[in-house]
């Protein structure tokens, strides 16, 4: 049973920042011009404290990110025998972490959980699938965890990218893919590679991190949440295809209308993103009301 609670109160200057000099997008959600750090979002190259880091994470990340290594990583975690938690319990544990490929937030995870929620639910009050799907989006991050895989972040976080084929130019510091072995393997350096027009993304293996992770977590653990929530927590970090573009022949019919609602959710993914704490005691009865509604109790992870 859901619990009926008020529409989503943000602090005050959690508004100044979504509103302060904002353009109007579909859902109302005012874009902000500047990241916590006064530079644009997704700047890569900008100097800034956390550019030298990003960067070095990158560079790690395109070298050592194959397509034998993400296959034997989506084999070993789709067992899914690392332990057994409940959603909510996987979001305090986020609480340790910070991503270090980010260059747009230093906070620990929970906090971009519950801002992107809260955001999405300002604009969206009547879509509680998409609320619960902002809330747990990110929650792949706990492959950090020691408990729960204790990887490095180069395999966890991060944008994501298909491999098994050409890297397109699009994706983040692209020139570290020279060091990549598949780069120079003939059979995946074509544009098409081991796949097919509109093959769907479906078949797709992409770099191994959290989305793929939790797209596991979900479909195993039998969630009732739409399709469209698990496309979206699945390819939210592939930012080469839904910011950029590339890919898209690798799309069949139902990816372009899941890809829709991916457009939606990015918005708040990447421009909530702010130094603004949310009560995280306030607002924790709406989300359990939902976790109990779509998840079962304990999941396997
Ligand atoms: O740095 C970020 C972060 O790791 C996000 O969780 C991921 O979804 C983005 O794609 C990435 O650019
Ligand atoms: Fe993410
Ligand atoms: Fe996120």
């Amino acid at each position: 049973m859901t619990v009926i609670v008020p529409e989503p109160v943000l602090e005050d200057n959690h508004r100044e920042v979504i509103d302060g000099g904002a353009l109007d997008l579909d859902g109302g959600f005012g874009v902000p011009d500047s990241n916590a750090f006064g530079h644009s979002f997704r700047d890569y190259e900008k100097e800034s404290e956390r550019r030298a880091s990003v960067k070095e994470f990158y560079r790690t990340n395109h070298i050592n990110q194959t397509f034998e290594f993400a296959k034997k990583k989506k084999e070993e975690y789709g067992k899914l025998s690392k332990g057994e938690m409940s959603i909510w319990e996987c979001c305090e544990l986020l609480n340790e972490f910070v991503d270090e490929s980010d260059p747009d937030l230093d906070e620990p995870q929970i906090e971009h959980l519950l801002q992107t929620a809260e955001a999405i639910r300002r604009d969206y009050p009547d879509h509680e699938w998409l609320h619960l799907t902002a809330l747990i989006h990110d929650l792949g991050k706990v492959l950090l965890h020691p408990s729960f895989g204790g990887e490095p972040q180069w395999c966890v976080v991060g944008d994501t990218f298909p491999l098994g084929c050409a890297f397109d130019e699009a994706i983040v510091h692209h020139q570290y893919f020279k060091e990549n072995p598949d780069y120079n393997n003939p059979e995946y350096r074509t544009k098409l590679g081991i796949y097919w027009e509109n093959c769907g993304l479906d078949k797709v293996t992409m770099s191994w991190g959290h989305d793929e992770y939790m797209y596991l977590v979900m479909k195993e653990n039998k969630t009732t949440l739409p399709p469209a929530a698990l496309f979206i927590v699945r390819f939210h970090s592939f930012y080469a295809l839904h910011r950029s573009g590339a890919y898209t022949y690798l799309m069949d019919e139902d990816d372009k209308e899941m890809l829709k609602w991916l457009h939606v959710f990015n918005k708040y993914d990447l421009y909530s993103k702010s130094k603004v704490r949310i009560d995280v005691e306030k607002v924790k009865p709406y989300y359990i009301s939902l976790i109990n509604k779509y998840f079962p109790e304990k999941l396997r992870w």
